[in-house]
């Protein structure tokens, strides 16, 4: 007897991993239905508490939790893999499509999503000193996948493309043209995937009452660990908070944002401090950690309700920046039809999206206490019915996104795999 063999039905699911320097957070999502088959991260690795949370989501299993140590990027896949492979999912499976990565600064070349090659890979790796934070793991990700699946499509979805669409005015800084041409120093913007991903959410939300998404002005606030603000004209970024890397900007867990350049020679100068010891006090010594000993939004609240002045102070910080980027973000828009808070802090921190825009009500913008206090995994207004100017909280899901993105361009493809890619 011969079973009946049909031709094997394409494959549809993508591994999206998300590298960053100590932690790889990963979905596996199957593209036929979007339907998440299995989420968890991998975190603290190079450390001996390294931990591995893994959600088996099409089984509905119980979450696993695995502590132990991971020494690197390559025992943190390997553990990922073997969480998989014991859904009945593993690495090897022919079911996988691509493995789609997030890759932070894809520099001026690399604006859409790309299977990755040689050339793509050495590009990303060009770029360490703009991204010191993120290019470095995001390149371990990929090599290590890549030895896992050398037959499959990987591909790399950019923070930065979604704001290659700025006008030259905003991406442009006023120093010496030459000297900025020839070392590629402009603002390049970050965390686009997201920023593209909430403006087109907060559309369809808008688009409920009636709004027009090709008319729709957005001030997004994605506070996360890093953080940045855009203004989003008709799905299409105008400016970000972000610059030539993800410094620039918004107070974050443990970043400066915005400073007089002038204070890096002042430390060279007067402290001594050389250009690594600057860059990384501002990068990972500054912002909400450096000025008051947390990075956590929710440790920073416990502190102020018991009275801790430098809490208090660092919340005050925070605010501020962002008030002053909501305003800028104003004016270059014009008109705003709503401000968009998402990311760890935006969607869950009401007392933030209310510190945000109290006493804004002459530029049309309030919450609603109620409101603003109900928790909620969907997107959903907070400001009163009667508002000029929407405020919204749109989950956002870069993981998705760059599923999304990854399998649209692999199936494109005329034979995927890396000769068959866009480049
Ligand atoms: N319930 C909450 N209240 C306040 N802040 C929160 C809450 N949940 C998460 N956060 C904040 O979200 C941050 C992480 O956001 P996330 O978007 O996951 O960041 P990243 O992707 O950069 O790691 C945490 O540092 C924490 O401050
Ligand atoms: C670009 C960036 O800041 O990313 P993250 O928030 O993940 O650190
Ligand atoms: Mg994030």
């Amino acid at each position: 007897m011969t079973t009946p063999t049909g031709p094997s039905p394409a494959p549809t699911r993508v591994l999206v991993l998300n590298s960053g320097s100590s932690s790889v957070k990963y979905q596996l999502i199957d593209m036929a239905d979007r339907a998440r088959l299995a989420a968890g991260l991998a975190e603290r690795i190079g450390e001996e508490t390294s931990a591995v949370s893994h959600q088996p989501l099409s089984t509905g299993g119980e979450k696993r939790e695995w502590q132990g140590e991971l020494a690197d990027h390559d025992a943190a896949l390997a553990a990922i893999a073997q969480e998989l492979a014991a859904d009945g999912l593993g690495l090897d499976s022919p079911e996988l499509a691509a493995i789609g990565h997030r890759v932070v600064h894809g520099g001026l070349k690399l604006t859409e999503p790309t299977v990755i090659d040689d050339a793509v890979l050495a590009e990303i790796e060009r770029l360490v000193p703009v991204a010191p934070l993120h290019n470095p793991a995001n390149v371990t990700g990929i090599r290590t996948a890549q030895r896992l699946r050398p037959d499959l499509p990987q591909v790399a979805v950019f923070d930065t493309a979604f704001h290659s669409s700025m006008p030259e005015h905003a991406a442009r800084y006023a120093i010496d043209v030459e000297t900025a041409d020839a070392h590629r120093v402009r603002r390049y913007g970050f965390h686009g995937t997201s920023h593209a991903y909430v403006s087109r959410k907060a559309a369809e939300l808008l688009g409920r009452d009636g709004k027009d998404a090709a008319d729709i002005n957005l001030i997004v606030l994605h506070l996360g660990n890093g953080a940045s603000a855009s203004a989003v004209r008709a799905g299409r970024c105008e400016d970000t908070s972000m610059g030539l890397t993800p410094l620039e900007g918004l107070v974050m867990g443990t970043r400066s944002g915005d400073i007089d350049p002038a204070v890096v020679f002042h430390l060279g100068r007067v402290a001594g401090m050389s250009a690594d010891e600057v860059d990384d006090l501002l990068n990972k010594r500054s912002g909400l950690l450096g000025l008051c000993g947390a990075n956590d939004m929710r440790e920073i609240r416990r502190r102020m309700d018991a009275g801790d002045a430098a809490a208090r102070l660092a919340f005050d910080i925070y605010i501020h920046r962002l008030r002053k980027y909501i305003g800028a973000y104003y004016a270059v828009l014009g008109r705003v039809d709503a401000v968009v808070f998402t990311a760890g802090v935006g969607e869950n921190a009401a007392p933030v999206r209310e510190a945000a825009v109290a006493g804004l009500e002459e530029l049309g913008l309030a919450v609603d206490g109620d409101l603003n206090a109900a928790g909620g995994k969907e997107a959903r207004l907070i400001s009163p019915a009667s508002a000029r100017v929407k405020v919204a909280v749109v989950p956002t899901d870069e993981e998705l996104e760059i599923a999304e993105q990854s399998y649209a361009l692999v199936t494109a493809s005329p034979g995927p795999g890396p000769e068959g890619g866009a480049g």
